[in-house]
């Protein structure tokens, strides 16, 4: 049985850099894991490691950007419609992994999660190859400091689940960069204040939307105008209560080892198999790596 991981969120919210502290994770736990690179547009220098299967080795953005005259998003488009046209090529590639993690870096353009057919096509032809796959969507701690650019990540996350039928995992990026402010929570400034409200966000209250009556916010326009949406949204998560995080802190291995061990649970990982012996480092898939 092979597993793969669509790591996916938006722009800059960690994606490549989660793959990497992945593979190397699995490393160091004796286990296989492969960089499969799915952004054509991903600039050589961000890999630490080298991909084992790399989008741009079928189709170069720049090529498509200088020979067909698209812009990068276009471009993006038009690579993705492309490789699903070759989906014997990806085949052939996969083939050689067996029994590993196969851990796809997707892009950053949401449009390709929330209202393109790729990803659930890609999906389809990765189950057809017996490939069994999950998905995690990434959001950056840093939406926590707007509560407004947070439900709009609870959105997007919503919507791309809801597009996308997999096993799913959403993950609070970038937790080193959190620091809470028990001083501050008197300033009327969003964000997280404290301990107990990053508890808040990863289990997104929805209550966070709404503000206190005769608060600031209350009564400048901006909010009476958009009081009436915020509500229908505070609806909307309460009724489809299908969002919640797990913070990842990679400077903290713990933290790493519970998000792994979430996608190890929602694959079922190993529960068809025999125990596998340990990989030996010296030989075989790990050689070519850094
Ligand atoms: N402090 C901190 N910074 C991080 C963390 N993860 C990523 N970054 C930084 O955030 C920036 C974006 O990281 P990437 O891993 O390239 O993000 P990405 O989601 O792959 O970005 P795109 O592929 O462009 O969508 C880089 O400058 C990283 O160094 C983290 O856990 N903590
Ligand atoms: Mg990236």
């Amino acid at each position: 049985m092979r597993y793969a991981v669509l790591v996916t969120g938006p722009a800059g919210a960690g994606k490549s850099t989660f793959c990497s502290s992945f593979v190397t994770h699995l490393q160091t736990s004796k286990r296989s894991g492969h960089l499969v690179n799915l952004d054509p547009a991903a600039n050589s220098d961000a890999f630490e490691y080298e991909p084992a299967i790399d989008i741009r080795d079928l189709i170069s953005l720049d090529d498509v950007m200088s020979e067909m005259d698209y812009g990068p998003n276009g471009g993006l488009v038009y690579c993705f419609e492309y490789l699903l046209q070759n989906m014997d090529w990806l085949e052939e590639e996969l083939g050689g992994y067996d029994d590993d993690y196969l851990i796809f870096d997707c892009p950053g353009q949401i449009e390709l999660y929330t209202h393109h057919p790729f990803l659930p096509t890609l999906v389809r032809n990765l189950s057809r190859m017996g490939i069994r796959t999950c998905a995690t969507y990434l959001i950056e701690s840093q939406f926590m400091e707007d509560k407004y650019k947070f439900f709009s990540g609870v959105l997007s996350a919503m919507s791309a689940m809801v597009n996308l039928e997999v096993p799913w995992i959403n993950v609070m990026s970038k937790m080193d960069l959190v620091t809470t402010n028990t001083e501050d929570s008197g300033s009327g400034r969003n964000g997280v204040r404290a301990k107990k409200d990053i508890a808040r966000y990863l289990e997104p209250d929805p209550l966070l939307l709404v503000s206190a009556p005769g608060s600031r916010e209350e009564k400048t326009d901006r909010h009476s105008r958009f009081h009436a949406l915020n509500q229908a949204i505070v609806q909307l998560i309460e009724d489809h209560p299908l969002v919640s995080f797990l913070p990842l802190d990679l400077t903290n291995p713990d933290s790493i080892e519970i998000v792994l061990s979430h996608i190890d649970y929602t694959m079922q990982y190993g529960e068809d198999e025999e125990p596998k012996e340990p990989v030996d480092l010296d030989e075989g898939d790990f050689a070519d790596m850094e």
